[in-house]
């Protein structure tokens, strides 16, 4: 057998477990899994380094068109690869206007296809204004529905009322297409902000008890239960507590077919953090206290998690800018480093297997979003992956990302990624880009 390239000697993460074997890659795929493979016109070592699958991000905000100066293909896959990311899912939002029409999805493909370095997806917007799209979008290509059940934040993405989730997971179980929501109820939000904001108050910890856990249960509950009436495949993005995964389980086992997401924000900081570091750890639902993470830890090393996602979202500094807590940006710039996250956290201090780790970032979202070529280092599959210094400890202060008012910054990781490679080619390696590499389109498998 030839091929194009081996990777040589790594110890190589796959589903059943990490062996030490070589990669045979020829046309961007992974052909060969072996012992000593020969017959190559170059070679990657690989020894002394993990292989794992390419990060396949199912959640960033990459805000094009229309807010590039936000974040935007070329800085945000920067940031993904230089985390070991090597397939995102974009959000309909923020870019403006939001991806909620097929006229839309063309344009952003377009500009994906000119910019992005990674293969990419991209999510529609389920909202009160295009469920008469949803069709449309379906036939285009998206991979799933995206809806807030509270104030997205922008006026251009209005939140569902529960007849239109209903509805629109109606719709979806007919499509076969994933609904995914940021289950906040808007009930709560919505009064607990008026009265903390009526009663004059701005300040950190205001703002995170106008978004307590409870907040986040109602809506999940509320999500879960239109899955099981409607038959659609429902996956909670962004879940910031145990108590909410346990909801999910417990209508898993009633039959819903649910997934869900949290992120490595919820796994890495605390509600302390956001009173230490401020504006740059702003996001909803908010980070939570220290309880209440060691709860979500738990529920992530029994494997009742999906998937992690980055919910990469920056902004201008001047929305980062304000004495009123309330009136900043929510969203966290972490693109770069949710593999970070799990190796030093998960791996390092908690025991999570690295297989798990795998999972999380790469198995589970490929499989929940129908790409079946991507998340595994096996044969068949697309040769993407990242090359890991699994115990080296470093400082993270080469960030990517277009504003870089990242709290991650400063933070100190064991577990290094060291180059990232998508179908077959190196598009980063110790902080150098191959600017050249281009992404593709994917969508779901039918
Ligand atoms: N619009 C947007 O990016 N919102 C995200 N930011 C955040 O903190 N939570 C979100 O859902
Ligand atoms: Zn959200
Ligand atoms: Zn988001």
């Amino acid at each position: 057998m030839s091929f194009d390239v081996i990777v040589r000697g790594g110890q190589v993460v796959t589903p059943d477990g990490v062996r030490r074997v070589d990669i045979g890659m020829a046309g961007g795929q992974i052909v060969a899994l072996g012992e000593e493979l020969t017959g190559a016109g170059a070679e990657v070592d690989a020894r002394g380094l993990h292989v794992f699958p390419g990060v396949v991000d199912a959640h960033v905000h990459l805000n094009e068109p229309g807010r590039t100066d936000w974040e935007g293909f070329e800085t945000g896959t920067r940031a993904l690869a230089a985390g070991g990311a090597t397939t995102f899912l974009d959000m309909p939002l923020n870019s403006s206007p939001p991806l909620l029409t097929r006229e839309r999805f063309d344009e952003k493909r377009a500009l994906g296809e000119q910019k992005s370095l990674l293969d990419f997806g991209l999510w529609g917007g389920l909202t009160p204004l295009n469920l008469d799209q949803l069709d449309d979008l379906a036939d285009a290509g998206v991979i799933g529905f995206k809806a807030f059940m509270s104030n997205s934040g922008l006026d251009e993405f209005p939140a569902v009322d529960d007849v239109t989730l209903y509805e629109g997971m109606r719709i979806a179980a007919r499509l076969g297409l994933v609904v995914g929501t940021h289950a906040e109820s808007d009930d709560f939000t919505r009064r607990l902000t008026q009265t903390a904001r009526a009663e004059g108050k701005s300040g950190v910890r205001d703002y995170l008890a106008s978004r307590p856990v409870v907040t986040e249960l109602e809506a999940v509950q509320r999500a879960l239960l239109y899955a099981h009436e409607t038959g659609a495949a429902l996956h909670l993005v962004h879940l910031s507590s145990g108590a909410a995964v346990a909801l999910a389980a417990e209508w898993r086992a009633r039959g819903v077919d649910v997934t869900v997401e949290t992120c490595p924000h919820y796994l890495h900081f605390t509600d302390d953090d956001v009173e230490r570091v401020g504006a740059a750890l702003k996001c909803a639902p908010p980070l939570r206290p220290k309880d209440v993470q060691d709860d979500l830890w738990r529920h992530v090393l029994a494997g009742e998690v999906d998937t992690v996602g980055s919910d990469h979202s920056p902004a201008p500094p001047d929305m980062k800018t304000s004495d009123d807590f309330f009136a900043l940006w929510g969203g966290i710039s972490g693109a770069q480093s949710t593999l970070n996250v799990l190796l030093d956290g998960g791996h390092h201090r908690r025991g999570l297997p690295l297989e798990l780790v795998a999972a999380l970032s790469a198995l589970a979202p490929a499989r929940r979003f129908r790409l079946p070529n991507k998340g595994r280092v096996e044969v068949g599959c697309d040769a993407d992956f990242a090359l890991v210094r699994l115990d080296e400890s470093f400082t993270l202060t080469d960030l990517h990302d277009r504003w870089q008012q990242n709290p991650y910054r400063g933070e100190t990781f064991r577990g290094r990624v060291v180059a990232t490679y998508l179908r077959g080619r190196k598009v980063y390696e110790d902080g150098v880009f191959d600017g050249s590499v281009r992404g593709k389109l994917l969508k779901p498998d039918s």
